[in-house]
């Protein structure tokens, strides 16, 4: 294989004590000069790295120095692998992951690249994908969708290395790729929590392009692995260590035998010893406790840096290959049905697995991949409800439904805070208004009677002056107020469509929805349970002061006509109030009722769009089917022709040779009766020799 020579980078991180290591009054055994790493206590040892890294450098910076720039080159069509390697415990999920304030390298690498796709989109087109599985001594997890279908490693004679019955999941943005990465690392926490020691993740991102500026938009394609390894020290790693150290070691034969060893290690065919970018990240405590381990990760570091692997880029061959993978099957084809012999075992299997690459090779257009994506989206959410994933779902939609309700709460509040200020200081102005009307007409007046001094006229008209001024303020008080108030009205209302949008993203599960919408009405109804509960209590306050009043009236001695009057009067409050009630639950019955109508039609709707799915669903497993079909015919109807074709040569054959049988036979009878002729002259020649005396001739002839 061509292509560019270069060497593993192996990479150290070591991060700070844990809180055991700190109970066991572990000390420091790891010292960093440089890219050395100098392990200490009993001998001293020092190890060569590619650049070494204590907890204080964050993993951006590790990122950065070590990864940034062969990201940039996954865009030109270059493979990458950056797997973080090293003993249980040891960091290996925070340099890979890493948290919120310290992204890790996989969420980097998303970042870099869609920046750099973005860079070079104007002639370029772009198609992402991503593929997360996890695999343990017990197979393989889609993580991204734990279906539990068959899976195995495959090497694909486009696609290279792929794990076959992963799901794909197109990716429009970082923003997907981190969603997706972070969902597949919540559900390997969540499937198998008790393993997380024993079990490998790899994060497959693929990375097409179509060059626009050339007619037949000539492509190339790239992959970046992320490997999150298991533990150096258990035995899911066995396979990896041996696989590193044959290599260090250039084994070339061990290495071959080795790759086969595990899915693991077919995995890592590309990124140890073939062609892909490699950055090792080998993880390390500092504490004295664990010094054993950290010397053996440290050696294997020395021994990774010796693997060469060739680099190329990766054109897109598609064409080709179909074209190339169709004359070996017809080749295949034709050996297995012209044998005379029973078709040879291995052939046959070759050839089955040829048609499975040719099935995959021609189902690679971005257009097909995008409508699978889409189509796993439903199944996806399915599986992920079957695994008791839903609530998680559930949890996070709650979480985020109560963050988003207390925020709205929040608002109404200040909303109704500010609607009160506004009706004081509507109140206040209208009083100021009147105010000054009066002031302006007594001055009118008494200017028109020509009453007023000079003194009192400035007295006034100072005071109307006053007053016009505070007014002037007030009003435009009051108008920042209603400016405010709308500023909250628009958050309110940003803040309910953007629930609504979370809602309905959410709900694209049927499942999920329903359960979300039960939820959400079950807790509309208590509220509103709540409410009228409260309404009545208030009223009921109301009303008790209310007839408290009319009594005290009635005992100062107001008058009523009869006691009748008074009786009347509290039946009419009392009746005012169980209006307001029977008002109060008339609105939340309709609006119980709007929302039952609305959660029927969204039924409806869904109903619909998941007939029109499954029409899909099945109208693409007939297709699949004809498919199958078809080609399964078109083989039958090639043997079926050799075999006539067969059939008529042998006819052909087994008749001439008949005629030349036949030929041969009257030949034979011809000699046979020409021979019966010259017997019966022989018989009679001696016949009529008996008769007569020997002749000198005769008898010389019988003495010789
Ligand atoms: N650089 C670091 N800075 C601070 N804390 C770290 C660092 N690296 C690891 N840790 C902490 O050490 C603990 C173990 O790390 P982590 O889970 O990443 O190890 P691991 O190698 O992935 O373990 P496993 O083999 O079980 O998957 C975690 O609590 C993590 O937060």
């Amino acid at each position: 294989m061509s292509g560019e020579k270069c060497s593993v980078q192996a990479v150290v991180r070591c991060r700070p004590f844990t809180e055991s290591e700190k109970g066991k009054n572990a000390s420091r055994a790891v010292k960093v000069s440089g890219d050395k790493v100098i392990l200490q206590g009993g001998k001293e040892q020092t190890f060569s790295t590619d650049g070494s890294y204590f907890w204080d450098v964050a993993n951006g910076q590790v990122y950065k120095e070590k990864c940034e720039s062969l990201v940039k080159k996954v865009v030109d069509g270059f493979n990458l692998t950056i797997m973080a390697y090293g003993q249980t415990g040891s960091g290996k999920s925070y340099i890979m992951h890493g948290t919120e304030e310290d992204p890790g390298i996989g969420p980097q690498v998303f970042q870099t690249l869609f920046r750099q796709i973005e860079a070079a989109s104007d002639n370029r087109d772009f198609f992402v994908s991503i593929t997360y599985v996890q695999i343990s001594e017990n197979g393989f997890i889609d993580l991204l969708n734990p279906h539990g279908n068959e899976m195995k490693v495959r090497q694909h004679p486009q696609l290279g290395i792929i794990v076959e019955g992963a799901s794909e999941i197109v990716a429009h943005n970082d923003e997907d790729l981190n969603r997706l990465y972070d969902q597949g690392n919540r559900v390997s926490a969540i499937i198998q929590p008790d393993q997380k020691a024993g079990v490998h993740r790899v994060a497959m991102v693929r990375v097409e392009q179509k060059d626009l500026s050339t007619l037949d938009g000539q492509g190339v394609r790239s992959q970046v692995n992320l490997v999150d390894l298991a533990g150096a020290e258990t035995s899911a790693c066995k396979g990896v260590n041996a696989l590193l150290t044959a290599l260090g070691e250039s084994k070339k034969k061990d290495s071959n035998v080795l790759y086969r060893d595990s899915h693991i290690t077919r995995l890592l065919q590309d990124a140890l010893g073939g062609n892909s970018y490699t950055v090792m990240v080998a993880t390390i405590s500092a504490a004295d406790v664990c010094a054993s381990q950290t010397q053996s990760t440290l050696q294997l570091v020395q021994t990774a840096r010796k693997i060469t692997n060739q680099v190329k880029q990766n054109p897109d061959e598609t064409s080709t290959v179909i074209s190339e993978l169709r004359k070996e099957i017809t080749r295949l084809r034709t050996k297995i049905s012209s044998s005379s012999s029973p078709a040879d075992r291995d052939d046959v299997i070759k050839m089955e697995e040829l048609v499975k690459d040719l099935q995959l090779a021609k189902k690679q257009s971005w257009e097909e991949r995008e409508r699978l994506s889409d189509s796993n989206e439903e199944e996806r959410k399915h599986n992920l409800a079957n695994k008791g994933i839903l609530e998680w779902v559930m949890d996070a939609v709650r979480r985020g439904n109560k963050d988003t309700r207390e925020r709205i709460l929040q608002i109404q509040k200040d909303k109704d805070k500010l609607q009160l200020e506004y009706k004081e200081k509507r109140q206040q102005l209208d009083r100021m208004k009147d105010d000054l009307q009066a002031k302006i007409a007594d001055y009118t007046k008494m200017t028109e009677m020509g009453k007023a001094k000079e003194d009192e006229t400035k007295a006034r008209v100072g005071a109307i002056h006053d007053l016009k001024e505070h007014l002037k303020r007030e009003t435009e008080a009051i108008k920042d107020i209603k400016k405010r108030l709308k500023d909250l009205q628009e958050k309110q209302r940003a803040e309910k469509e953007e629930a609504r949008a979370t809602s309905s993203a959410l709900k694209g599960n049927s499942e999920l929805r329903y359960r979300i919408e039960a939820e959400e009405r079950q807790k509309f109804e208590a509220e509103n349970r709540a409410m009228i509960k409260e309404e009545l209590d208030r009223m009921k306050m109301e009303l008790e002061q209310e007839k408290a009043e009319i009594q005290l009236k009635e005992a100062q001695g107001v008058q009523y006509t009869t006691k009748d009057a008074v009786q009347l009067e509290m039946q009419l409050a009392e009746m005012k109030a169980e209006k307001s009630v029977i008002t109060l639950q008339l609105q939340s019955l309709e609006q119980e009722k709007n929302m039952l109508e609305k959660t029927m039609e969204n039924t409806q709707k869904a109903h619909k769009e998941e007939m029109e799915i499954q029409q899909l669903q099945h109208f693409q497993t007939f297709r699949n089917f004809r498919e199958v079909f078809e080609e399964q015919k078109a083989a039958l109807e090639g043997r079926y022709r050799k075999l006539l074709e067969d059939a008529i040569q042998d006819a052909v054959f087994l008749s001439d040779r008949n005629s030349e049988l036949e030929q041969e036979n009257q030949a034979l009878k011809q000699e046979l009766a020409e021979m019966k002729d010259e017997m019966t002259i022989l018989k009679g020649a001696g016949a009529g020799r008996r008769s007569r005396p020997p002749t000198a001739s005769s008898t010389r002839s019988a003495a010789s």
